[in-house]
């Protein structure tokens, strides 16, 4: 299965040149079985005054793009996420779209960023942790800082997730973070993780792509552009019937903090 990451670079352009650009450019990707993109990459991640007005309903010009690009290469696409508004409230709403141009996952950032960050007082949190089945198995979506709520990732095992897609604009200043959390969670999960990160100022790229081993089987730089990566997602039960961590958790018991 062949992945294309598109590390979108959102500065410098008004919000149609940018979807033009992104379109031709995803167009151009042939031969990609799941193209995915970062998070909020239409109206900028830091153009946090142009959120309200940037916001569309979930039938909007990301989702319709994004449908006809699914369509046009055959392929799964991963439109990142954008800013939905649904009943005079805002959310960072991710989206996957199927071959045939369905939605077949939609997934609502559930811890919004609030450290020098607008996001927590302009959008509204999710609340829900949905899988779908796809062609290469079972998919979960988390977003950029939900990257570091080891029990949001738990709760998505549990719902039998093998692949987890996650679109970000995760700062340069705490690349390093991105990476370790990254590698973590698809180690800790035992999932294949495609993490899309977005180029440009004050933004880290180093998109990429983490088996259940800890294996790093792409990572882009900080340039934005596309990384490609062949996966094999059946590494993730070959994984789990290895080296059966997941199976060896103590459900029965439950921890609080002693006194001593
Ligand atoms: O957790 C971080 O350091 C970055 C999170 C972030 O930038 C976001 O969620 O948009």
């Amino acid at each position: 299965m062949r992945v294309a990451m598109v590390q979108v670079d959102s500065s410098g352009e008004s919000v149609p040149e940018r979807r033009a650009r992104v379109g031709e450019l995803v167009r151009g990707l042939g031969g990609a079985d799941l193209v995915v993109l970062p998070e909020l990459w239409a109206v900028g991640y830091f153009a946090f005054d142009a959120y309200a007005e940037g916001a569309e309903p979930f039938e909007g010009p990301s989702v319709s793009d994004a449908r006809s690009w699914a369509r046009e290469l055959g392929a799964w696409v991963h439109l990142g996420s954008f800013v939905e508004m649904d009943a005079g409230r805002l959310f960072n709403t991710a989206v996957l779209l199927s071959p045939e141009g369905e939605v077949a996952h939609v997934y609502r950032k559930i811890h919004v960023f609030g450290y020098r960050s607008r996001e927590a007082e302009l959008l509204t949190p999710g609340d829900e942790l949905p899988v779908a089945d796809t062609s290469f198995g079972r998919v979960a979506a988390t977003t950029c800082y939900d990257l570091r709520f080891p029990e949001l990732w738990r709760g998505l095992v549990d719902g039998g997730a093998q692949i987890a897609i996650v679109p970000a604009a995760w700062p340069a200043a705490r690349r390093e973070h991105w990476r370790l959390f990254t590698s973590c969670r698809a180690v800790e999960e035992q999932v294949l993780l495609i993490g899309c990160n977005a180029a440009g100022a004050e933004l880290g790229g180093h998109s990429r792509v983490v088996d259940p081993w800890g294996a790093v089987l792409a990572e882009a730089g900080t340039e934005a552009g596309v990384t490609w990566c062949d996966v094999d997602p059946a590494v993730v039960e070959r994984a789990r019937a290895e080296f059966p961590v997941l199976a060896d958790r103590r459900t029965d018991l439950t921890f609080q903090g002693a006194d001593v």
